[in-house]
């Protein structure tokens, strides 16, 4: 069975809408973020953090991971929230608008004196400037630490940038997080996409956020699950291609090469480890049925 966790769709909805965490037990999405931050009214932070307790404990949710995001460790609900949902064995916690490093560090041992189970980890929201800044020092702190989550809506309104079809205004914050979790061994994921009308618009954004090298994309309507599950998935091309070079290489290295020619391309074992991680991530997606 393959290690390899697949996180093409992160499906948020807020903690106060009872429908949604119910639906989520349904859908195709490989994530869920269970939301108690923006999308949550200060009057509503009770009850939702109530029904995210309820949620996580009753389970359902079958292979799809279950994140919750907590308010910031800043604000009168963020330790409240992180000491209600560390016991619950929920997957991660998500921090929002994480800045430097040292929030993360105190997050990591909240969670430990909460009671926390080593499998609960924590998810970083890269969406200010001071956090892209410092991206590789986030990325570095903890080994709790295991993925940041890019918010484009945030940083966006703090660049005084615009949302732009080629997302060039947001290039440089992408690339700095790529880096830095990439270095440092982080799953990384690219930010929502708000127009649910635009479909083709969306579709780009996914293609984008996959060339770019993002794991896959947080997402806000159930409408953009499967759009972004197809976009993240190798191709039957991509995994022919793979396996073809996997055996490929290893007849070669039986003969005692270091290189050898598929199909007059020249093949290394940097192409290998690639089929290998792209083999492991369709293996997964298709135990998933
Ligand atoms: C955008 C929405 C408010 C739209 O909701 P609604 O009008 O209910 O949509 P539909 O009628 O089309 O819904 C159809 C059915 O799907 C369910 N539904 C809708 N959205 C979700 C969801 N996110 N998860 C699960 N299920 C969902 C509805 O209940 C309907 O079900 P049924 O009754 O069976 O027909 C809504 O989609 C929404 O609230 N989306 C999430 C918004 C959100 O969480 N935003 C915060 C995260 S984004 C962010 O903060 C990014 C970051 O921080 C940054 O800075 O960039
Ligand atoms: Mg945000």
């Amino acid at each position: 069975m393959s290690s390899v966790r697949p996180r093409r769709s992160v499906l948020y909805m807020p903690g106060a809408n009872a429908r949604a965490l119910d639906k989520a037990r349904t859908l195709p999405a490989d994530a869920l973020i269970l939301d108690l931050e923006d999308a949550v009214s200060p009057d509503s932070k009770e009850l939702a953090r109530n029904q995210i307790a309820e949620a996580v404990k009753t389970g359902g949710y079958g292979y799809r991971e279950l994140i919750v995001r907590i308010n910031g460790l800043d604000t009168p609900w963020g330790l409240a929230d992180l000491k209600a949902i560390a016991p619950l064995g929920a997957d991660a916690i998500l921090l929002p608008k994480v800045e430097d490093p040292a929030t993360v560090s105190k997050a990591a041992i909240a969670l430990e004196q909460a009671g926390a189970s080593a499998k609960t980890t924590l998810w970083a929201m890269m969406e200010t400037p001071l956090g892209i800044l410092r991206a590789a020092e986030i990325a570095a702190v903890s080994k709790r630490l295991t993925c940041f989550v890019m918010g484009t809506s945030d940083l966006t309104k703090d660049l005084h940038a615009r949302h732009t079809p080629l997302r060039l205004p947001m290039l440089t914050s992408l690339g700095l997080c790529l880096l830095a979790g990439r270095a440092y061994g982080l799953t990384i994921l690219d930010g929502v996409y708000l127009d649910l009308k635009d479909e083709a618009g969306f579709e780009e954004s996914c293609i984008q956020g996959l060339e770019l090298g993002f794991d896959g994309k947080t997402l806000i309507h159930p409408s953009q699950v499967e759009p972004a599950n197809k976009v993240f998935a190798p191709s039957e091309g991509e995994i022919a291609w793979s396996r073809k070079i996997i055996e490929a290489f290893a007849e070669a290295e039986a003969q005692g090469k270091g290189v050898v020619l598929v199909d007059g391309k020249l093949i290394e074992n940097l192409h290998v480890d690639n089929a290998r991680r792209v083999v492991a991530l369709a293996d997964a997606i298709a135990a998933r049925g």
